[in-house]
């Protein structure tokens, strides 16, 4: 199909259909301008059968490694593990791979250069965080310091590696507990499926070695609260969220809406931020 302007749509693959995944393909499947789902992956198809019977347009059902023949862009949207599983055959094909699991990017940047060097691309979304256009402005200049401090209900940290290998117990905690202080890269290793914000922050920003990440285990919030302070050349600012987790308690609901907001902008004839 063809649009207004002469071009074909864009065919968008998912590779996991759990808290994100699920959302982004139902609005997919809704309608976004010039762009139609035409591939997921799933790990357990049987599982997801109803829900792909029930949509209107329903999509093929592929390996991880067929998503870059049947789409323009893939979407990772499963575990870190499966990262370049995913990535990989879409940016070796000139695809475009938004990335979710952008912890995992750091272990596999080669990938970068893999798309780089085959035309390809690596989108990540600003996810569960927020002002990333804010922190992209001020890297054109000079950034001076980035810090960024998360507060999490216990259920969004649970099984971490970092409090797994530290056997710090958080299930009886009554208050705020700080578990952990550092750069990014290193938030990202201890606290895999739980801290992604602050690997995207550090990309958008002075990167992962000198981004300063706090992370508290917090029994009196009930969202996933990050906030930042940035001081640049250009200006100074803090921005904070306050994400109400999904069906997932580590993946804030704002997530899968900030890859939708990114896929519309990929057609969309007016486009606000950057
Ligand atoms: N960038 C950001 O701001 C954020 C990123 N995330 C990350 O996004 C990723 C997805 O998060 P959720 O949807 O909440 O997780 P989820 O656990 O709800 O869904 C992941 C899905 O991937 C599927 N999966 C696992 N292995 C697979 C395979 N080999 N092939 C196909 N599917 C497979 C699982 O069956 C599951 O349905 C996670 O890595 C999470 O850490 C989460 C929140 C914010
Ligand atoms: O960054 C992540 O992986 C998830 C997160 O903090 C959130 O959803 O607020």
């Amino acid at each position: 199909m063809t649009d207004q302007r002469g071009q074909s749509e864009l065919r968008v693959a998912i590779a996991g259909l759990g808290s994100i995944g699920t959302k982004i393909a139902t609005a997919l499947d809704h309608g976004i301008e010039g762009l139609a789902l035409s591939a997921v992956a799933v790990r357990d198809p049987a599982k997801h059968q109803a829900f792909l019977d029930g949509l209107n347009r329903p999509p093929q059902v592929l390996s991880l490694d067929q998503l870059g023949d049947a789409a323009d862009i893939v979407v990772e949207c499963a575990p870190s593990s499966q990262l370049r599983a995913i990535v990989e055959p879409a940016v070796k094909r000139g695809k475009a791979a938004v990335v979710v699991s952008v912890g995992g990017l750091l272990d596999n940047f080669d990938l970068v250069d893999l798309a780089r060097a085959n035309g390809g691309r690596i989108l990540v979304p600003t996810g569960a965080l927020i002002g990333l256009d804010a922190v992209n402005a001020a890297a054109v200049g000079t950034i001076h310091s980035v810090k960024m401090v998360t507060r999490k209900p216990i259920d969004g940290l649970k099984g971490a590696p970092f409090i797994v290998q530290n056997n710090i117990d958080i299930d009886n905690l009554r208050e705020p507990l700080k578990l952990f202080e550092g750069t990014a890269r290193e938030a990202a290793k201890g606290f895999p499926a739980n801290l992604n914000v602050a690997v995207a922050l550090s990309l958008a920003g002075v990167g992962p070695d000198r981004t300063m990440v706090q992370i508290w285990a917090d029994p009196t919030v009930t969202r996933n609260v990050h906030r930042i302070e940035v001081e640049a050349d250009s200006a100074r600012f803090s921005m904070s969220i306050e994400n109400i987790p999904s069906d997932n308690p580590k993946t804030g609901l704002i997530t899968a809406l900030s890859v939708i907001a990114l896929l519309r902008k990929q057609r969309a004839t007016l486009c606000v931020g950057t």
